[in-house]
Parts: C-alpha cells; structure tokens; sequence
C-alpha cells in the first residue's frame, strides 16, 4: 500500500558537533505531490533540516521515513537511493563542463542506458532550456538557468522527494520567478518538493503547504495560502502584512496549527 507521505521526519533532534542542538524535536512531514515549504528566520535551521534528510548530516535522535521506509541513519549515497535528492544552496553547476555532461552527473547511480536516456528525455521536456542548451557549456548560461540544470541533475535518479535550498538565491526578481516556475512544473510533473526559502512570501504563493521554523521546531503548520492571509504571519515572519488588504478581514485558518 502506497504510504500517505514520501518523507517524514519525526522529532528530529540534530546539530553540529559539540554545539548546542539546531533541531529540537522537528516534525515535517511530505505527501506525495505537493510542495512544502520551510520558512523562518535566519539560522532558525532550515538547511539543517535537508541536511539531515539527504543524510549529510545524522541525526542525534528521531526517525526518517521514505515512502513508509526507515531509513533513519543512511549517508547521503543511500539517502539519494532511497530516493531523497538535495539540490544544494548556491551554484554546483561545473561550469567547466557542458549541460549534458552536468545533467548526467545526476545518472551516475544508474547503469540501465535505456532507463537514463528516458530520464534525458524527461528532464529536457520539463526543463526547455536544458534541452535547448544541451550541448553548450554549462558557465555560459545564466544563473537562473544554471538552476535548472542543477534541477535536471537532481531529477535524474526519480528521486520521490527533490529537497531544494533556496534556489532563488543570488537571483533578480524576475530569474527568481522563473525558477518558482520550474518548481511548480516539477509538482506537475509528480515530483514532490521540499523547499528552505528566505523569500518566504513568494515560497509561500508557490508552496502547497507552509512550516514556519522558531528555536528548531515547526511552530506552525498548514495550508500555505492560509499562512499568507494570516496578519500576524506576515508581520512576525513573511516580512510585513500580505499586499491584498483584504487579507486583514481573513479568519485564522482551520487548518494552520500552532505548536508551542
Ligand atoms: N556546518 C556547520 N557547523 C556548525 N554550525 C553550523 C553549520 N551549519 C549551520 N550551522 C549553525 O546551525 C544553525 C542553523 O543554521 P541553518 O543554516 O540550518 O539555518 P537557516 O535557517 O537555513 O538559516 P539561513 O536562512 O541563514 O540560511 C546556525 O546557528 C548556524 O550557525
């Protein structure tokens, strides 16, 4: 039976090295074609919480689940074959390198040629500049494209969740709805999203559900249109009150809930 999420992570506890814990009983959860989205402050620990989930950083205490599956205390290669992808923050395109090489890199688990090259071929649909620019090398396209190969790179291996950290980063206003674009076609596409954003509100227009990160838990959770019609979300976390005044009359959202 088909679990009803694709990644759970339950009362994680996680940080680095002798310093005090990031993660203190962390609990998101992804089901199967949505986009969830981390937002919070700064160092509120949002990239930890996809470190811990692609397996570059091990838990102290908690459990993970992929598609029902324990996999709590996997590395990052077995993570990746249990089907987690971590599209990293910043830029890891080899710039040196063209696409087709950059995109295959993604491939370097699977040996079945035909399998890979049905992947190309799905990459390349969802992801027109990949196909496009196929053959050019990869430092030569702009970084809003360049985060499209990295999500080509990512889609490779079918993973069941893509775990991306902040790909808006670096990017204008309008590169960085492109690539809000592309996160909204990998959903249509049926792959489910795990996003860590700074921009929050616009995270939260293109999440389907929103977690508002504090001191290393999820403090609130819910629908992410209900997030953004909250005033007092707004103001505490998204960066002021939502554009549409009407938003003001909204009602606290039935299916927000507040932990703490
Ligand atoms: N490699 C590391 N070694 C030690 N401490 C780290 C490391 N990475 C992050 N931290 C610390 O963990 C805390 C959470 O960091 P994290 O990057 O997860 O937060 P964040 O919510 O993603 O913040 P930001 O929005 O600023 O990226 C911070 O206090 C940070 O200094």
């Amino acid at each position: 039976m088909a679990s009803e999420f694709l990644l759970e992570l339950n009362d994680i506890e996680a940080g680095y090295g002798r310093a005090a814990l990031v993660l203190r009983g962390l609990t998101v959860k992804v089901p199967p074609g949505t986009v969830v989205c981390l937002v919070g402050p700064n160092g509120a620990g949002k990239s930890t919480v996809l470190k811990v989930a692609s397996g570059l950083l091990k838990p102290r205490s908690g459990t993970i689940k992929v598609d029902g599956k324990d996999v709590t205390g996997q590395g990052p290669q077995q993570m990746l074959r249990s089907g987690l992808a971590h599209v990293l923050q910043g830029h890891s395109v080899f710039r040196e390198m063209t696409v087709a090489e950059n995109v295959n890199l993604g491939a370097y688990t699977l040996r079945d040629k035909a399998v890979i090259n049905e992947r190309i071929e799905f990459v390349k649909e969802l992801f027109p500049v990949v196909a496009d620019r196929w053959k050019s090398l990869a430092g030569l396209l702009s970084g809003g494209q360049q985060k499209q190969v990295e999500f080509a790179r990512s889609l490779m291996v079918s993973p069941k969740v893509v775990l991306l950290d902040e790909p808006s980063m670096g990017l204008d206003p309008k590169t960085t709805s492109t690539v809000f674009e592309q996160v909204v076609r990998m959903r249509e596409a049926g792959v489910a999203v795990l996003l860590v954003e700074q921009n929050a509100r616009r995270a939260l227009e293109t999440a389907d559900i929103g977690c508002v990160l504090d001191l290393g838990r999820v403090h609130i959770t819910g629908p992410a249109p209900e997030l953004l019609a909250d005033p007092k979300l707004g103001e505490l976390y998204l960066g002021g009150r939502p554009a549409d005044s009407t938003a003001d009359k909204a009602p606290a959202g039935k299916g927000v809930t507040v932990d703490g």
